[in-house]
């Protein structure tokens, strides 16, 4: 049974009393279900993460406007060959992130991606929206590096939250089905 706000008991917490609600934010298992071909330590008691695709480095400048937009040109970074494998050098600046997993949000739910603690241990942050019902795609986020940092491809970077929600219509925009 959903519960409404109002209804919430007046005693105790009613922000934990409507976190811990049937409905609220998913589980990491039920996430991993919807979008399988996870590793296990991807999967989290309240999320899934997310692994580095691929980095690149804006290029040319973009533009948003009232009505459309245009995303400027990017780079790949090719990772370094080293002794511990391929690595990804940064040097502090921003970076355009790809993430591995192929992402599909059910209808019902919104998602919400938050970066790895540790990457914000190491100086460095993701920026990241709003993942909307009916998306299906491989995402990108924004990394910001304060200190150099070293991160391997296919490393876990971010973890996905899956909360269920009311909406009108599923995402169509512009990147729906993008690098799948
Ligand atoms: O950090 C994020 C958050 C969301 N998305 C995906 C899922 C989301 O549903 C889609 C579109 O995001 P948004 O609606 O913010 O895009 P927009 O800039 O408004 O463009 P459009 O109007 O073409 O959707 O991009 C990402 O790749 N990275």
């Amino acid at each position: 049974m959903r519960r409404r706000a109002c209804e919430a008991p007046r005693t105790g917490s009613v922000l934990l009393t409507l976190a811990t609600s049937p409905g609220m934010f998913r589980s990491g298992a039920f996430l991993a279900e919807q979008l399988g071909d996870l590793r296990d330590e991807q999967v989290q008691p309240n999320g899934v993460d997310l692994t580095l695709g691929a980095v690149f480095e804006q290029t040319s400048p973009g533009r948003i406007e009232r009505d459309g937009k245009t995303i400027g040109d990017r780079r790949e970074l090719t990772p370094a060959e080293t002794d511990d494998g391929e690595l990804y050098r940064l040097q502090p600046g921003g970076y355009v992130v790809r993430y591995a997993e192929r992402i599909a949000i059910p209808e019902e739910h919104v998602g919400f991606l938050y970066p790895r603690s540790s990457l914000l241990r190491n100086s460095c942050m993701l920026d990241t929206a709003v993942w909307d019902a009916g998306y299906e795609g491989r995402g990108e986020g924004l990394l910001e590096v304060h200190h150099e940092i070293e991160l391997e491809p296919g490393a876990r970077i971010a973890q996905l939250v899956l909360a269920g929600a009311d909406h009108e219509g599923t995402y169509d925009g512009s990147y729906q089905g993008e690098h799948l």
